[in-house]
């Protein structure tokens, strides 16, 4: 081997380990899934103290003895399952997989939506195209294509979606509704969970929600069936088209996990245009999560790897952005950031901007 260790560098022999695992992560993903899903962790999970054997998790499985000794002797070396004898043992990796949200939600994003597209990622680097798009449709988006996924695709699209938005909602709202707006445009709104909280919260506000046609019908549906139509308009929009002005003389625009879709220049495209159909005392908050202004390793883990996804599957050109980066696009497109409020819900920062 040729190239020096960096001072922070592990041992070779965890090095040599990890790229083990690099090179073999397809196959120990798929082994993952299969163990979650075929039913052994969970069986493991119930049997924690003592543990079981491989005959006895084929019997409470229903798998061939075969095919559940492979997975197990996988999960042994993917560090999800101890051995002890023969006795095999769920360990806290294999109870993550099993058990946490987040774990279950990322593995389901990553087999549904991104794993066939991702083999196309040079493709994409070299491009700048979403290359790995066309396993899932014939869109030049995936945004076009949301309410057209095979099912199965858009259950772990939305559920992503929905997963790094929803909690974040109550901590948002009393910061938006503080300044009482009466007329609040949702920018890139989705199936319409926040519109509806919003209408929910406060009895007097109207909001417009943008969005493609597909998305729009989900949310008005949503927010129908709650009996909220009367407070509520619909605007279908491609954001790409600079030429697509926004509904004005708005007091809050609301921007959620939505700029990161969109490369900078569109973002800054995007804010001139909110900028404009904001009223004079009016406030936009943008809501992102910043892969810099994160605590924990898995969080910055996560939002990178999503990155990825953006690139060779949403669209190519956007991306987690960092916090300085976003800032730089707020001023040139004419906000100043009246508050930077650095993980205000868990791993959410929100820029309260107003004009000038
Ligand atoms: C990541 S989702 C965020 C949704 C929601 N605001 C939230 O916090 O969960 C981004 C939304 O922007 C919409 N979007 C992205 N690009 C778009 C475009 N070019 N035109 C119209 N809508 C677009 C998508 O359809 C999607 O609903």
């Amino acid at each position: 081997m040729t190239g020096r260790p960096g001072r922070d560098d592990k041992p070779l022999y965890e090095a040599l380990i990890d790229a083990q695992k690099l090179a073999f992560a397809p196959l120990s993903f798929h082994a993952t899934l299969a163990l979650r899903d075929l039913g052994v962790l969970a069986a493991l999970a119930e049997s924690r103290a003592e543990g079981l054997t491989a005959e006895r998790i084929a019997e409470v499985t229903r798998l061939p003895l075969y095919g559940v000794k492979v997975l197990l002797e996988a999960g042994v070396v993917a560090d999800l399952i101890a051995i002890e004898g023969e006795r095999f043992h769920l360990r806290q990796l294999g109870l993550l997989v099993l058990r946490d949200r987040m774990t279950r939600v990322n593995m389901d994003f990553t087999a549904d939506v991104c794993y066939r597209g991702m083999a196309h990622l040079r493709d994409t680097i070299t491009t700048g195209k979403p290359a790995g798009l066309r396993e899932l449709g014939p869109w030049k988006t995936i945004y076009e294509g949301l309410t057209q996924l095979p099912p199965q695709v858009q259950k772990s699209w939305f559920a992503f979606d929905h997963y790094y938005s929803d909690h974040m909602f109550p901590n948002a709202l009393p910061r938006v509704f503080a300044e009482r707006p009466r007329r609040l445009l949702d920018v890139g709104a989705n199936t319409g969970k926040f519109a509806l909280s919003c209408l929910e919260h406060d009895p007097q506000v109207q909001v417009s929600l943008l969005d493609h046609p597909g998305q729009l019908e989900l949310a008005r549906q949503a927010i129908e069936a709650k009996g909220h139509g009367a407070r509520a308009s619909y605007h279908p929009i491609d954001f790409l088209d600079p030429s697509r002005e926004f509904p004005g003389n708005q007091d809050a625009i609301w921007m959620s996990q939505f700029l990161d879709c969109f490369g900078e220049d569109e973002i800054v495209s995007i804010l001139q245009r909110a900028r404009r159909a904001l009223s004079a005392q009016g406030r936009l908050y943008i809501v992102e999560t910043y892969w810099d202004h994160q605590e924990h390793a898995a969080a910055r883990f996560v939002l990178t790897m999503t990155s990825l996804y953006f690139a060779c599957l949403a669209n190519g050109n956007s991306k987690m952005y960092r916090s300085e980066d976003m800032r730089a696009c707020v001023q040139r497109a004419g906000f100043s950031i009246e508050h930077d409020l650095q993980r205000f819900s868990a791993s959410h920062t929100m820029f309260v901007c107003r004009p000038g």
